[in-house]
């Protein structure tokens, strides 16, 4: 977004790097407007109190010319400063051609530096900028700068030969920016950073380097600024692209509008190849986490960042505290904002707010409860969304965990469960999304529709469950009994939803009455287990129509 402020500095370009007045003004003048218009800014709705340059690395350009990776501070008036990953570039040329190639959202600011006219611009929409980037990579180039150095690192899936490359922004709008390279290769620049390897720069290089699962992009390199005495941090990661027509949401969402045609005519219609589908996710998911599973071997210890390790009080303790706060902020949110919901959310979320003692007494029986299952490394933040479908298989992508965490906290082992419960959770929404936000169930008796839903939900999850378990044979280390599974997946199930109830009450009030179907479905689960057996949890039943009963884990 241009400013209508004409913004000079008798700096030139090529001497900015040392000039410390000149990046204080821009973060005073071009750089506040402009980083709220981004996409990647997270800090949008909260009280900024302002930005600073904190520090500036330069990378020659093949022309002689300069960018800079700047590092943004952003402060805010409750909470810690974030820090934002901003490249940039300078075009001087008053040449129209080059200009008008620079979208909008790429367009920081008019800016006149020592008598030169030009347009200061996020360089990811330079070309020279993205060639730089790629060659540091395929070169494995070490880059001094005045605080540290950058070092870029290739990885086995960077093919040798593929040096000179054709690059592209990709427009998808998310947290972070996305570049290609001769079709080839996915060049992911985090925006927001954090002083610690990104987790999805040691998952991806872990699961192509140490695995044989290959229902990933390979790992191809990363960009991470070192420092004398503090820790790593990564500025990019580059992977395979894959060669995709949607995500496994879009694809659902396409298997939904086919079983949706039948609702109105009160036809139960599931496609056969929809079942072998989600089967074979199923079995992808099973092998991503064998493939993370890395015991010792013949008492050589693996990489204990990636060793499976016990449920330890540690665990618990932080699982329960995790739970207990994130109870506590979603119980005020949905105080605050009752009124705003509608009717079926309002009686849902009496139902969550009456069950708040039974959640309770349920989450505090993970404290003391024996656990023989194991915790690994997982992908965290695992959705439909996640999963990229090619022509016959799937490919997962995303392993930055979930957002709202911090970094260390994404490095935390769990159990695997917890991947799968996000699943079945995206599963559920997919099927809610689809027959209570479209208008050809406008007339459709709500009940019914709560029915057949309930109906299609089920099948999948049991079918991708199923899939999933018989990966890993009986028995398997990672999962002690049956009882187990259930017990965590109803934890991990009901700390999903929960979560999601937060995100839906922000991003899609209209979307909040699906995790509280969520939530009230393990709420309901729980009451049945304390029916069974008094208040004592020691055998948790399966799923309601589990078909885990008949596997012998
Ligand atoms: N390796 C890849 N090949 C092709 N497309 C990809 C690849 N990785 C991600 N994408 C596309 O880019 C989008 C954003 O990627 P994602 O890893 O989810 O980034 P973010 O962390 O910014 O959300 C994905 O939804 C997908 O469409
Ligand atoms: O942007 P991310 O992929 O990191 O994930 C965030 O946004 C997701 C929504 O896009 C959100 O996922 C929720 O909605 C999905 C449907 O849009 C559904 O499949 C997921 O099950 C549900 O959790 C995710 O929680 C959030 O972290």
């Amino acid at each position: 977004m241009l400013s209508n402020q004409p913004v000079s500095s008798t700096t030139a370009w090529s001497s900015a790097a040392t000039d410390t007045d000149f990046w204080t003004m821009l973060a005073h003048t071009l750089l506040p407007s402009y980083v709220n218009t981004c996409r990647w800014f997270a800090g949008k709705a909260r009280q900024q109190t302002g930005f600073s340059v904190q520090t500036i690395h330069s990378l020659d350009l093949p022309d002689g010319d300069l960018a800079f990776l700047l590092i943004l501070e952003a402060s805010y008036a409750d909470g810690v400063p974030e820090n934002y990953l901003l490249p940039v570039s300078f075009l001087t040329k008053p040449d129209a051609a080059v200009r008008a190639d620079i979208p909008e959202k790429g367009r920081i600011g008019e800016l006149t530096l020592d008598g030169q006219r030009g347009l200061l611009i996020d360089a990811i929409y330079d070309e020279r900028f993205r060639e730089v980037l790629f060659t540091a990579i395929y070169q494995n180039q070490t880059i001094a700068q005045p605080n540290g150095q950058l070092n870029f690192h290739r990885g086995k899936g960077l093919e040798e030969g593929d040096d000179k490359l054709s690059s592209q922004v990709l427009p998808v709008d998310s947290s972070n920016s996305a570049m290609t390279f001769g079709d080839k290769y996915f060049l992911k620049l985090y925006r927001k950073l954090f002083e610690e390897t990104n987790p999805e720069v040691d998952m991806v290089a872990f699961l192509t380097d140490e695995s044989n699962f290959t229902h990933i992009p390979a790992f191809g390199g990363s960009i991470i600024w070192k420092q004398p005495n503090r820790a790593d941090v990564t500025l990019g990661m580059i992977q395979r692209m894959v060669p995709n027509d949607k995500d496994s949401w879009m694809q659902t969402g396409d298997y939904l509008n086919d079983f949706l045609y039948g609702v109105p005519q009160r036809m139960f219609a599931i496609r056969e190849d929809v079942f072998d589908k989600v089967e074979l996710l199923g079995k992808r998911t099973g092998e991503m986490h064998c493939a993370l599973y890395k015991p010792s071997r013949d008492g050589i210890p693996t990489d204990t960042a990636f060793a499976p390790e016990p449920f330890t009080d540690e665990y618990r303790t932080f699982l329960i505290k995790r739970f207990e706060d994130l109870l506590e902020r979603r119980y005020a949110l949905l105080i605050d904002n009752y009124t705003k919901l509608d009717p079926l959310a309002q009686r849902l979320a009496w139902v969550f707010m009456e069950a708040k003692e039974m959640i309770e007494t349920f989450i505090a029986d993970f404290r003391t409860r024996p656990l023989d299952s194991l915790r690994i490394r997982i992908h965290g933040d695992y959705h439909l969304g996640q999963v990229l479908a090619t022509s016959s298989d799937f490919v997962i992508i995303d392993f930055e965990g979930e957002p709202e965490s911090t970094i260390s906290e994404r490095k935390i082992k769990h159990s695997p469960l917890k991947d799968v419960a996000g699943m079945i959770r995206s599963y559920h929404y997919a099927v809610s999304a689809k027959l209570f936000n479209s208008t050809e169930t406008d007339n459709i008796d709500p009940d019914h529709l709560q029915r057949v839903s309930d109906r299609w939900f089920y099948l999948i999850r049991d079918t991708f469950l199923d899939a999933y378990l018989d990966v890993f044979g009986a028995p398997h280390p990672l999962f002690k009994n049956n009882s187990e599974i259930n017990f965590l997946l109803l934890i991990y199930l009901l700390e999903k939803a929960v979560y999601e109830l937060g995100y839906e009450i922000s991003y899609r009030p209209a979307w909040v009455k699906i995790p509280l179907k969520g939530i009230i479905d393990v709420v309901r689960e729980i009451e049945k287990i304390r029916l069974s057996d008094g208040h004592s949890v020691h055998d948790v039943p399966m799923l309601q129509t589990g078909l885990l009963q008949t596997k012998g884990v």
